[in-house]
């Protein structure tokens, strides 16, 4: 009984001891305040950008949250988004430290993405800024086309196989976004997302997303945890051997037929890494996790963009209508929108602008950190403070738009820059944050407006797309994870005539069709 006693008066003098811990952590913070031990770990719930954008609203454009033992700094408006990302760029240029992102799924966070920032980031960043800068993407803009158009034939080979009834075009986006990439990384393509191969890649980069989920950050937030909870780990170095297994082989298949692949492809990712290890500057593990960062980067954000924008024409027709009366002058019938049009599609770009601002592809950019402690307003950042710049906040809540949370395109028709344009632009009017900003803005931006313009011209060129028969779409809806696609709603895809079927027959067969070989 005495040993009863005792065990109870030592739970409570070390529940004390922490919660005494706890507020001696956050003297001048504003925040809610959140429950020993936990923090604000479980208020969060599924939609967390809702509640901290409302406590945003209590708290501040800054405020902290506690999650477990880690600090959270919440960015929440614009210019706070400027002032830390951009104008203090430098200061908060990091990222946190995470056990299965960064010591594991990144082998001690050796690539771009979780890297602390410093030489060997600016180093691995350049192989990415290389690749993806607008010349190098442009002089791919042929694989862009085919791939917009292969989009188009999948969609209209679906359309005819579910008629009316729709069907979630979500595998059909994310094919094509990988497509683009695995062109641009290796010069080859899948050439089907049925392909067993894709069908690989997808669900590993599903596993990948699942695993940097909230479930798998809790040994971040709570490392007391770590012992109990070996299975976590035991996943994410599961996954670690499966998925460098798999890209190991492309990237090795690639090297023995480097020549050629060259020859057809030129400029791929695969090209400069190689060239690296062989040099001896790179090892061939932190190559292959540079491949992997490109997927797991490019390949859900870009795809979701492009499903909410589908969806999003779905649910506001007029501007569906507008879109194709725009395509039609300028392009006509006798032919398929190219990049050339695109400076001549304003509205488009509205569209693309205003549909990224409204529905981004993530609620949360990637965390970044400060390098050391630092002050900033007054209050000591500590270094490992995780620093959650809040886009869904920053994008909808407090957005100086006139109803800035009706979706609109037109609010952008007095200057219909590309997203391209807004993203690098004037930072200090910018309302479009989905890029992130600063020394570490996402290096894929030029090649998202592109390949994300190209999609939207021929989508509305070639079809009329609705909702299925009796689907009730509700656009709140959306998946929860660090990236948000909507639910599979089912789409129906109408061609626009049968002008449509023969140009997918003479022009979307042309241009690289035979020069990048398919798996
Ligand atoms: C719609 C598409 C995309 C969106 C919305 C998006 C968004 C973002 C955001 C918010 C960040 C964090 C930036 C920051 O910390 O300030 C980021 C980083 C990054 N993105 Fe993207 N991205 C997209 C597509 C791509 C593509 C296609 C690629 C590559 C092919 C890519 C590669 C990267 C990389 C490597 C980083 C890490 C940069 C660093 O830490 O230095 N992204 N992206």
């Amino acid at each position: 009984m005495l040993k009863e006693i005792v065990q109870v008066l030592l739970g409570i003098g070390f529940l004390r001891l922490t919660h005494s811990i706890y507020k001696a952590r956050r003297p001048g913070r504003p925040g809610p305040p959140g429950y020993p031990i936990f923090g604000n770990l479980l208020q969060l719930g599924t939609k967390p950008h809702l509640l901290m954008a409302k406590w945003a609203k209590k708290y501040g454009d800054i405020y902290y949250l506690r999650m477990g033992f880690i600090d959270w700094m919440v960015v929440s408006t614009p210019e706070a988004m400027h002032d830390i990302l951009s104008r203090q760029g430098l200061t908060f240029a990091s990222r946190p430290h995470q056990v299965i992102l960064g010591d594991i799924l990144t082998s001690k966070a050796s690539g771009v993405t979780t890297s602390p920032y410093g030489p060997d980031w600016n180093y691995k960043r350049r192989f990415f800024t290389t690749t993806f800068n607008k010349v190098n993407v442009q002089s791919h803009q042929d694989t862009l086309l085919y791939e917009s158009r292969d989009l188009i034939r999948q969609l209209m080979a679906s359309s005819e196989e579910h008629g009316s009834h729709g069907f979630s075009a979500r595998r059909h986006h994310q094919s094509y976004a990988l497509n683009i990439i695995l062109t641009m990384a290796y010069g080859t393509r899948f050439s089907s997302h049925k392909d067993p191969l894709c069908q690989t890649q997808l669900q590993l980069n599903d596993e990948l997303f699942r695993m940097i989920g909230p479930k798998y950050c809790l040994i971040d937030f709570l490392p007391f945890l770590r012992p109990f909870l070996p299975h976590l780990e035991r996943d994410a170095w599961d996954l670690h051997q499966t998925l460098y297994g798999f890209l190991g082989d492309h990237f090795d298949q690639y090297c023995e037929e480097a020549d050629t692949v060259n020859a057809r492809i030129p400029n791929t990712l695969s090209k400069l890494l190689l060239e690296s290890v062989r040099k001896g500057d790179l090892t061939r593990e932190h190559a292959l996790i540079l491949l992997a960062e490109t997927f797991a980067a490019g390949l859900d954000t870009s795809s979701a963009s492009f499903t909410w924008l589908s969806l999003l024409l779905v649910t506001h027709m007029d501007v569906q209508k507008k879109a194709q009366e725009e395509v039609d002058r300028i392009v006509g019938r006798d032919r398929m929108p190219t990049h050339d049009d695109l400076p001549n599609l304003p509205y488009l770009r509205c569209i693309l602008l205003e549909s990224m601002r409204f529905r981004g592809p993530a609620q949360f950019s990637l965390p970044r950190a400060t390098a050391e402690d630092t002050v900033y307003r007054g209050v000591t950042i500590r270094k490992g403070t995780w620093i959650m710049p809040s886009l869904y906040a920053a994008n909808r809540v407090f957005s100086h738009l006139e109803d800035q949370d009706v979706f609109r395109p037109e609010r952008w028709e007095s200057n219909p820059k590309t997203l391209t344009e807004e993203v690098s632009g004037k930072q200090s009017t910018r309302v479009n944050w989905n890029f992130g900003a600063g020394r570490r803005v996402c290096p894929g931006l030029y090649l998202s407006d592109l390949s994300l313009s190209l999609a939207v011209a021929n989508l509305v060129w070639s079809f009329t797309v609705q909702a299925g028969d009796g689907e009730q779409i509700d656009l709140e809806e959306m998946e929860d994870g660090t990236n948000t696609p909507p639910p599979h709603w089912r789409l129906q895809y109408t061609p626009r005539g049968d002008h449509v079927k023969t140009m997918l027959e003479t022009e979307g067969s042309i241009t690289r069709a035979d020069t990048v070989k398919a798996h």
